[in-house]
């Protein structure tokens, strides 16, 4: 399809209103994370897609109410406040390679002397979390990101599901090891325990396929959030970010959902997804059952489709 396709708002609810529907009929919906107690609750019935738009409107579907755990897609938001923080700094600690390994990967480390490939898996995530605790607290970190995260969605109503991360804190032993291995290598410099308590909350920050749209629009908008919005970020980062986003935010998924969405995307095992279309609109997608790298298994579907019908793509001519 063409890049030049340029859906208007109508179309766009046509859009969304035909992916929330065709959605709601599939019968393989994937397999909810389980590894994380708290998270094997959730119905995996839910399907949403939001889109916050270069006009400043969201066009949203399905549940785009209901509040679902971030998980892994807090990666994007923590690595954008440690460059804030940090600056370059930061890539003495993490590479930004795409890994061709799980999330959770541990080998990989071990081979490359504890320096994770990217910030998006989760020992990447684990460092970045470190350089951001070098000049904060655990709480005040904290305070950091939810800060920086309701700024970007201006809403203020977004917070860190306390059930999730206690349920994360008690059976992420395999966090606990990649973050002592690190500690080994001195590629985090605090205490591990410390370091994945704060990786823990973070994930768990829980908001709305809705909250999430808006809260990539500075993704979309070259560090600010619309064209002619307050800015966030630097362009030079936001850029970097989506470069990050497209070679390693889907895991070992991550050549798979460029060749077939072409737009950077970041996920989690919460079963969202955000987009971004450059320019265009930043997008949030949820449904809980993942597919067997991880990745939302409908939401994956659904910004294929949509990318399909928009002709919005990183590859295409604007
Ligand atoms: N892929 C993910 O979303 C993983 C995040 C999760 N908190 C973990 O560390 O396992």
């Amino acid at each position: 399809m063409s890049g030049r396709l340029n859906p208007d708002a109508a179309r766009l609810r046509e859009i969304v209103d035909e992916i929330c529907a065709a959605m709601a009929r599939e019968t393989e919906r994937g397999k909810v994370a389980d590894y994380i107690p708290q998270l094997a609750k959730v119905d995996p019935g839910r399907f949403a897609l939001a889109l916050a738009t270069a006009e400043g409107e969201v066009i949203a579907g399905g549940d785009a109410d209901v509040r679902f755990s971030i998980q892994s897609i807090s990666k994007v938001f923590a690595l954008a406040v440690a460059l804030g923080r940090i600056g370059d700094q930061l890539w003495t600690r993490v590479g930004r390679e795409p890994s061709g390994d799980p999330f959770n990967s541990i080998v990989q480390l071990e081979h490359e002397r504890g320096l994770p490939r990217n910030p998006f898996i989760n020992a990447g995530a684990i460092a970045v979390t470190d350089a951001i605790l070098s000049r904060f607290e655990p709480r005040e970190a904290l305070g950091q990101i939810l800060q920086f995260v309701r700024y970007i969605a201006d809403d203020d109503d977004i917070a860190i599901d306390p059930a999730v991360a206690k349920s994360e804190t008690e059976s992420g032993w395999r966090n606990a090891a990649l973050a002592n291995f690190m500690r080994d290598f001195g590629t985090i410099q605090r205490h591990p325990e410390k370091v994945i308590g704060t990786y823990f909350h973070h994930c768990a920050i829980a908001m709305t396929p809705r909250q999430l749209a808006r809260a990539g629009r500075f993704l979309a908008f070259d560090g600010k959030l619309g064209p002619e919005g307050p800015r966030a970020i630097a362009p030079r980062m936001a850029r970097q970010i989506n470069a990050l986003m497209l070679t390693c935010g889907h895991y070992d998924g991550s050549g798979e959902f460029a060749f077939r969405v072409g737009l950077p995307g970041k996920s989690g095992v919460g079963g969202g997804i955000l987009a971004v279309a450059p320019g265009q609109a930043a997008i949030g997608c949820w449904s809980p059952g993942l597919n067997a790298v991880g990745n939302s298994h409908l939401a994956s579907i659904a910004l294929e489709m949509l990318a399909d019908r928009t002709g919005w793509s990183v590859f295409a001519p604007k």
